[in-house]
């Protein structure tokens, strides 16, 4: 599905460059290369400012049309409804007619399924409510149900579940690794990405430290990674 060879990685004060090492930028992945094949389910771990979203949004941008990504940032519009977030994840299937149209007096079809997909993501809210009228945890299942409406093979999420607690976020994971045949996602939950994760994959300082299937994870190793996390 992906291959990245010696992938390296640079932020910028500026401009956008992170192929070529320039002056001033800073260097956030290493000579990484992975290879993530069609129907895998892989979680990315890794201590804080390990790279984790830089390599995420890396595949993002090369795999765009055929993924839909739930990224930390959300970009959720802030004085539009619950209905109209998560529609946004459609616009890319229709004519822009229909979607205009849609947007100012939402289809019955639409309500429908945006309303069934609320209720299975446990967002008990009018679709009409204005989305910053909601809680972190209630906004986050918003973009969640955004990303899961683009329907797309391939899901990137970014940490999806961060302002979540553990119980619903392990049902929130079940829904997303049903609906997709290939998952990428950031964890913060170790425990989560070793039991619902066919593949873990660790990054620390931007390089990739451990690479296993879930049968083969090594805990002790793991565990090392963090306590340096806890010192630093
Ligand atoms: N837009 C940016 N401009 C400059 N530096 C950045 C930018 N985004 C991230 N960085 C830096 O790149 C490094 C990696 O950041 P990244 O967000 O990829 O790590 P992460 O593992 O996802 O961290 P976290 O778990 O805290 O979200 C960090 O040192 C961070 O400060």
């Amino acid at each position: 599905m992906i291959t990245i060879d010696n992938l390296n990685l640079y932020h910028q004060k500026t401009a956008s460059n992170n192929t070529a090492k320039r002056k001033g930028a800073t260097q956030v992945i290493f000579d990484l290369s992975l290879t993530i094949n069609k129907g895998e389910k892989v979680a990315i771990i890794g201590p804080s400012g390990a790279g984790k979203s830089s390599l995420l949004h890396h595949l993002y941008q090369r795999l765009q049309t055929s993924a839909a990504l739930c990224s930390q940032r959300q970009g959720l519009v802030d004085n539009l409804s619950i209905f109209h977030n998560i529609f946004m994840g459609a616009l890319a299937r229709h004519h822009w007619l229909f979607n205009l149209i849609n947007l100012m007096r939402p289809f019955k079809q639409d309500l429908r399924n945006i309303g069934l997909l609320c209720q299975q993501l446990e967002l008990d809210e009018p679709l009409a409510k204005s989305v910053d009228k909601l809680s972190g945890g209630q906004r986050q299942r918003v973009a969640l149900a955004r990303a899961l409406y683009q329907q797309q093979d391939i899901f990137l999420g970014d940490e999806p579940f961060s302002a979540l607690d553990p119980l619903m976020a392990s049902r929130l994971l079940e829904i997303i690794l049903a609906r997709h045949k290939s998952v990428i996602m950031v964890v913060h939950d170790r425990a989560l990405a070793m039991s619902a994760f066919d593949r873990v994959i660790a990054l620390d300082k931007g390089r990739l430290v451990l690479d296993s299937k879930k049968q083969s994870i090594n805990q002790q190793q793991i565990s090392k990674l963090y306590q340096t996390d806890a010192v630093a």
